[in-house]
């Protein structure tokens, strides 16, 4: 699914009146409309309503889809009221408006920070959060702003709802960023298309529950644009189809090459997660000094091998009968692997996916890569590895996680997935693809292992190298996901391996889907969203 920036939803607001006649008070109208469910399906009847619904509004448009809300909550008999930040500017014509038809219906705003504010907020129903949307362009907050905000925090921690409309207040649309405080809500109603910010951490941690409202956009005006994130249907769809006559050969045959003494678990995990998310076949190359571990495993088939004088002829005498080759999990610099890694990245022309030892190969020097490989390419770095491929400092990768994908696939000539809570997949071409799932549980050794090896089959199986990482991305995530159900720390990278055969495997048509996902009892104004990472899960290894 598309997802955009601000400044292109703001594009496509404006094409939406020029080219297809749909003014922008139209686009409020439903935007408010579609507020006004979400607060509804959280309240109940009216009748059982006796507290205000309070609308804590901006004098922006973000503001006008919150008193949209409010004239429809009111029209239906539930007690409402109006807090207005004031501004040196005066309210835009569109709040002005709703405000004079609210003032009708019997609901005048009360200014500000005045002596009520507080105890208007602390005693809400609930609270629809309209200060700041799209047009917040991050940095400090006003002091209004600023004690409106905390307010509405202390009402949510003492269990009154908060509805936002479109983003939470005080988030980056662009960047997900909070530079002072923001509004955490329990559930975020976005219009049109998700905002870049609203999935990126750490905005969507204040965002609650997400809900996307079509809101009468033209669906080709949805289309296009260069990011995105892939949702449960598109990800099922994207999934390669076995045939019923299907035989071993042709589900992939992936060759596994990495390990050093001490790390020959990485190939393991690697070669697992390949054959639970259905390769055919794993042939793993095995260094004869990592010893009998490999006995754990035994579908694997390994070829013993010396790294420290291994030829390049001796592997590529079998590299035909590989479709993807999974390169560099546990190799270590000092270890003769990294002979064979590089070998193979210049060497073999079919697709590879490149973890660990592979950055070191090339750190600083990603032109290096760009002109070495042949063939088609995935490349799979944490920040830190990241960082040492650019030459930067993992704080930077950690702040900038778009730009820094992109200028890494883009100076790689490779597709470059960057792991963390939220997994960004870029290609040369600049599209990125932000995945939603995952789950804390994933943070802890290995689990990037098993992520090198389902990339791995989805490549040997024929799908696009964008593809096989943002997908293999999805299905790593909700194995998490699914291993998170029962614990929260303490799972092992073998465990979520074995838990992908669940996930892959089609349960009622569809692949199965572990509960965490919205859903409207209104499917026609709501589109489900994958909830909302928990916060602070990344990947372990040298960060
Ligand atoms: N297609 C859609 O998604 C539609 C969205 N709508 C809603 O419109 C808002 C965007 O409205 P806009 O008037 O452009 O901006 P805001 O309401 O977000 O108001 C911003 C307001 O705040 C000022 N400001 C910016 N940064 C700061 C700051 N750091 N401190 C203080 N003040 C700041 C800025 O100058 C503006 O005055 C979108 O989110 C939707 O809710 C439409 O209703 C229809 C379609
Ligand atoms: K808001």
């Amino acid at each position: 699914m598309r997802v955009v920036t601000p400044e292109e939803m703001r594009e496509l607001d404006g094409r939406a009146t020029r080219e297809f006649g749909i003014p922008e008070e139209i686009l409020m109208e439903r935007a408010g409309m579609a507020v006004a469910i979400a607060c509804r399906e959280i309240l109940g009847a009216p009748a059982e309503v006796s507290r205000h619904i309070v609308a804590v509004v901006g004098g922006g448009h973000n503001g006008g889809d919150a008193l949209v809300a409010l004239r429809d909550l009111v029209s239906r008999g539930y007690p409402a009221a109006i807090v207005l930040m004031g501004s040196e500017k005066p309210p835009s014509q569109a709040v002005s408006r709703e405000l004079d038809r609210l003032a009708r219906m019997g609901v005048v705003p009360t200014q500000g920070v005045d002596s009520s504010f507080r105890h208007r907020i602390s005693h809400a129903a609930l609270l629809v959060d309209g200060l700041f949307g799209t047009g917040f362009r991050g940095g400090s907050l006003s002091r209004e702003a600023r004690e409106l905000i905390v307010a509405m925090n202390r009402a949510a921690d003492s269990g009154i709802p908060v509805v936002c409309v479109d983003i939470p207040s005080g988030v980056n649309g662009t960047t997900g960023a909070v530079s002072d405080v923001a509004v955490r809500g329990r559930r975020t109603v976005t219009f049109g298309a998700p905002k870049w910010g609203l999935l990126c951490d750490p905005g969507t941690r204040y965002a609650g529950d997400i809900y996307l409202s079509p809101i009468g956009f033209p669906r080709n005006l949805r289309d296009g644009g260069q990011l995105s994130c892939l949702l449960p249907h598109e990800a099922n769809e994207l999934l390669p189809v076995r045939p019923p006559a299907v035989h071993k050969g042709e589900a992939g045959h992936v060759l596994v090459a990495g390990g050093s003494p001490g790390k020959s678990g990485s190939v393991l995990l690697a070669a697992r997660g390949a054959l639970r998310s259905g390769a055919g076949l794993v042939t793993v190359l095995w260094d004869r000094s990592f010893g009998e571990a490999a006995a754990s495993l035994p579908e694997i088939m390994t070829f013993p091998v010396d790294f420290a004088t291994l030829s390049p002829r001796e592997v590529f005498r079998f590299l035909p009968r590989m479709d993807a080759v999974a390169c560099g999990p546990g190799v270590e610099e000092a270890f003769g692997g990294r002979a064979l890694v590089e070998s193979l990245l210049t060497d073999y022309p079919g697709p590879l996916v490149g973890d660990a030892g592979v950055f070191d190969l090339f750190a600083g020097n990603p032109e290096k890569m760009a002109s070495s490989r042949r063939g088609p390419l995935v490349l799979t770095p944490h920040p830190g590895e990241m960082g040492r491929l650019l030459g930067r400092e993992t704080a930077t990768i950690v702040s900038d996680p778009l730009g820094s994908v992109r200028e890494a696939a883009a100076r790689t000539g490779a597709v470059v997935l960057l792991k963390g809570a939220r997994t960004h997949v870029a290609h040369p071409d600049g599209r990125v693809s932000i995945n939603l799932t995952g789950d804390p549980v994933m943070a802890g050794a290995g689990m990037g292992d098993v992520l090198t090896g389902i990339i791995a089959t989805f490549l040997g199986q024929g799908l696009a190298p964008f593809d096989a990482a943002r997908l293999g991305a999805f299905f790593h995530g909700r194995a998490g996901e699914l291993l998170g159900t029962t614990s929260t720390r303490g799972r092992l990278a073998s465990e979520l391996a074995d838990l992908l055969t669940v996930i892959l495997s089609p349960v009622g048509g569809t692949a199965h889907q572990p509960p965490g996902f919205n859903r409207s009892q209104d499917p026609a104004l709501f589109w489900p969203f994958p909830a909302p990472c928990p916060p602070s899960a990344s990947f372990g290894g040298r960060q």
